[in-house]
């Protein structure tokens, strides 16, 4: 997942939009840029690296203008080069820039017709240029002349759902006209929409996650529907219109478990509230597997698995107890490029306190289980520690296929789980017992939240990819491509990044 934002406002917004990524942040580690319209004219910056890293206090004052969009990203397409950094700005028609979360999966087929038909050059190997393409061809397809009206705005925005397939939720300057945002037919990535009522007149910022609304002043207004288009235009009229022809509600399971932050509200649903049942539903069966007595205390992996782990601690009458403490300074470890990297980076951000360990029967919860970078070294720090027995619980059942929606998961064989049964997953990490969520009960703590909430993009669990274009030979191809890179490899050209901006500690 990437972070995105939009503004438009009465004042300029650079500080505002800086603000907003650094809010988002948590979605993304690898690269951060905002773009701004003033005039008519963009101002763009963009680099790898942290929002606070990427920054200056030159580039922020060459962020002019009233109105602007921003990005955080955690690449899943090309690769993690500077070049790939986002926003992409286009010059024809009008001038446009645009912030993607999400992945197309006919990334390839659109980029052949973009050259081909659309006579139109991709200068990257990002899925989010080739977006940013479609886009501006439906732009140039549906306006007349100089002038764009909101119909052929949407227009366009109707034309990109029918050509584009995957996930994506947008964000999207036109220079002169507004700020467009819109969100895939399957609504797979979150978007939604707030207000600033000043005496100018209302303000309106557009954010991946509701965390970014509210931190900024802004009224939460509602979700972004699947398929839907909000155009702000440059009177601050707001214009909203279904573009999509079956639009269909399935966000992707992975926001609850992992990616979001507690404190958003995602599709009428608090990611904090479904964690706590999460929480309840694993309570539940381990309760079937484990006598509570047998279990000493119950322990979370910090940070995202804490509201499941307190809320499982509390139905099974055992104590909570934190015996990892994090080095706050360290980002997340998932999202990080690189394995290597990842690996490192566990020891360093978590570290053990004896005396909570010693002689006792842990439960170590944590939110999920993917690569089992993070589980395999911390069972081995709890041994360390002194802990006589070690149990480890996912309130996220086996991730067992790749994601293609916007989550770096690319390939079958990176994952722990996939091949392997329970009590092989259980000996990889060397745990004395392994209790994973069923995908059922993590559907069920989500729709508990929000009963309108009845359908789920959960492919990296079950295999079923809401799009349907997603075939075997599509995610062997994906590998194919992972494993023999064209170009640089993905992982290791941002662990270069990253590595510059975080220099290693200790050797591995
Ligand atoms: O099996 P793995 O491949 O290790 O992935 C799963 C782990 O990665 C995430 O933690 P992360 O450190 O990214 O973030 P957090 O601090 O928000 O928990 C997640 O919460 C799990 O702990
Ligand atoms: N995680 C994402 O949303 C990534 C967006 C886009 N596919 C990129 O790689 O830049
Ligand atoms: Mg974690």
């Amino acid at each position: 997942m990437c972070g995105i934002v939009g503004v438009v406002s009465h004042t300029p917004v650079n500080q505002l939009l800086y603000d907003a990524l650094l809010l988002l942040q948590h979605r993304g580690q690898d690269a951060a840029g905002i773009a701004t319209n003033h005039s008519s004219m963009f101002s763009m910056y963009k680099a790898n690296g942290l929002v606070r890293d990427v920054f200056r206090t030159r580039n922020m004052r060459s962020l002019a203008g009233n109105s602007g969009i921003g990005h955080c990203r955690y690449p899943t397409a090309g690769s993690s080069s500077e070049e790939e950094a986002q926003p992409f700005y286009v010059n024809a028609p009008f001038g446009i820039t645009l912030a993607h979360n999400g992945n197309l999966t006919n990334q390839a087929e659109l980029k052949d017709e973009m050259f081909r038909k659309d006579r139109r050059h991709i200068n990257t190997d990002s899925d989010s240029e080739v977006l940013l393409n479609v886009l501006a061809h439906e732009l140039q397809e549906a306006s007349t002349g100089f002038t764009l009206d909101v119909d052929a705005v949407f227009k366009a925005v109707a034309m990109v759902h029918r050509r584009a397939r995957g996930a994506y939720a947008v964000v999207a300057q036109i220079s002169g006209h507004g700020l467009l945002a819109f969100r895939d037919p399957f609504g797979i990535r979150p978007l939604c929409i707030g207000v600033n009522e000043t005496e100018d007149g209302p303000e309106y910022l557009v954010a991946s996650e509701s965390v970014a609304l509210e931190g900024l002043g802004f009224r939460f207004m509602r979700d972004i529907a699947p398929g839907e288009a909000v155009f702000i235009d440059n009177d601050r009229q707001l214009h909203a219109r279904q573009c999509a022809d079956n639009p269909s509600l399935n966000p992707c399971v992975f926001e609850y478990v992992y990616l979001a932050r507690p404190d958003s509200v995602i599709d009428g649903a608090s990611v904090y509230a479904t964690r706590l049942r999460m929480g309840e539903y694993l309570a539940e069966k381990i309760r079937k597997e484990i006598p509570a007595e047998e279990i000493d205390v119950v322990m979370p992996i910090p940070d995202s698995s804490r509201p499941a782990a307190i809320q499982l601690a509390l139905k099974l009458g055992v104590e909570y107890r934190e015996g990892f403490i994090k080095n706050r300074y360290i980002g997340r470890t998932f999202i990080m490029p690189g394995q290597g990297q990842r690996r490192k980076s566990v020891r360093q951000k978590l570290n053990a306190i004896p005396s909570e360990f010693k002689g006792k029967n842990v439960l170590l919860v944590d939110d999920s289980i993917v690569r089992g970078t993070t589980s395999r070294e911390i069972v081995q720090m709890a041994r360390e520690a002194g802990a006589r027995k070690v149990i480890f619980a996912s309130a996220a059942p086996p991730v067992i296929f790749p994601n293609v929606y916007g989550i770096d998961m690319p390939t079958r064989d990176e994952l722990i789980a996939y091949g392997r049964t329970v009590e092989e997953v259980c000996k990889e990490i060397t745990a004395d017992h392994l209790v994973y969520q069923d995908l059922d009960a993590l559907k069920r703590s989500i729709s508990d939240v929000n009963p309108a909430l009845t359908s789920f993009e959960a492919s990296c669990f079950d295999g079923v990819y809401i799009t349907g274009d997603v075939t075997p030979e599509y995610l062997d191809n994906v590998e194919q491509a992972r494993h023999n890179p064209k170009s640089k490899p993905v992982v290791e050209d941002a662990a270069r990044n990253q590595l510059a901006l975080n220099p290693p500690v200790a050797a591995e």
